[in-house]
């Protein structure tokens, strides 16, 4: 199997790095193109034997799973360059959600699936969210969660549901480290302690809470009652939490698809006027 990669940005180089290190890829799989080609000359240094392109159309032709790991508004570019490259049996992977499945299927003549990874992915860890279009098969369906269960947990799910799975796939280790932060730096400012002990502190607490939910049984109200015992520190805490923050999270989630709306829109403009354009002429 070969596997391509466009854009070898952050998220980009994460994927072939993951891939790589769990032994799913080797490098001699996998081939890279990024417009700072800088970028992926970075990785094949990384990695010897992975190939390189510096066309994207390349990338796409060699390659029988193509990762497409450009930010949304960067697609359509990628598209045009790839569209005459793809054949019916390719299978082309947007990492991204604003790119709804029917738009990638009805611009490139291939197989589409959505995969949206997670910087958890790195360390072998959290989900992957699988969205397939109407076009792979059980096979090819077999093959993609195979080969992302090797850094992930793929999880399917529905595309009208994308935006919020990720708010807590994707974009979740961005918001709780965001709490953890400013909970470290109000610590170290009340007591003095050191912020990187602290840090190691609630790094450790992280991980454990994570195993307690996932192998331990737990969800998170029964966690809660169990730590917080009657007329004790935690619940007097917990009730300031809920003052605090009873709205934010509902505040969040409008925040988060408001905004996934707005790219959904511009991501598809980019594609609508050109085609508006091509009627017309
Ligand atoms: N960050 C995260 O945790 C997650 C991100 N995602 C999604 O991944 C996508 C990429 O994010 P991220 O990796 O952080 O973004 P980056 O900007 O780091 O990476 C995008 C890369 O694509 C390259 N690029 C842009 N246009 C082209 C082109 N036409 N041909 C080849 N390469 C191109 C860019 O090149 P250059 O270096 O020149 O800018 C850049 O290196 C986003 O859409 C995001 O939604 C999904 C899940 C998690
Ligand atoms: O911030 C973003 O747009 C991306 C989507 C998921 C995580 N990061």
């Amino acid at each position: 199997m070969k596997v391509g990669f466009i854009g070898t940005g952050s998220m980009g180089s994460l994927l072939i790095d993951a891939f790589v290190n769990a032994g799913a890829l080797t490098p001699s799989q996998i081939t890279a193109s990024s417009r700072t080609f800088a970028k992926a000359e970075k990785l094949a240094h990384r990695h010897p034997g992975l190939n390189l392109s510096l066309r994207n159309s390349d990338t796409a032709a060699d390659s029988d799973i193509v990762f497409i790991c450009v930010k949304p508004l960067e697609f359509k570019c990628v598209i045009d360059e790839i569209r005459n490259a793809v054949s019916p049996e390719q299978i082309v992977v947007s990492i991204t959600s604003p790119l709804l499945i029917e738009r990638l299927e009805s611009e490139l003549p291939c197989k589409v699936s959505k995969i949206i990874p997670s910087i958890t992915n790195l360390v072998g860890s959290g989900a992957s969210l699988c969205i397939h279009g109407s076009r792979i098969n059980e096979e090819d369906r077999y093959m993609l969660e195979n080969l992302m269960s090797a850094i992930s947990k793929p999880l399917r799910v529905p595309e009208a549901f994308t935006r919020v799975a990720s708010d807590f796939a994707s974009c979740g280790p961005a918001f709780l480290s965001y709490f953890l932060e400013q909970w470290i730096n109000a610590g170290a400012e009340h007591t003095g302690m050191d912020r990187q002990q602290l840090c190691e502190l609630a790094s450790e607490m992280l991980l454990g809470t994570g195993r307690l939910l996932t192998e331990g049984g737990f969800t998170p109200a029964e966690l809660q009652s169990r730590v917080a015992v009657p007329g004790g520190i935690t619940a007097e805490a917990l009730s300031l939490l809920e003052m605090s923050l009873h709205n934010v999270f509902h505040e969040l989630i409008r925040t988060t698809h408001d905004k996934y709306e707005e790219d959904v829109r511009r991501a598809d403009a980019l594609f609508s006027s050109e085609q508006l354009n091509r009627q017309q002429y």
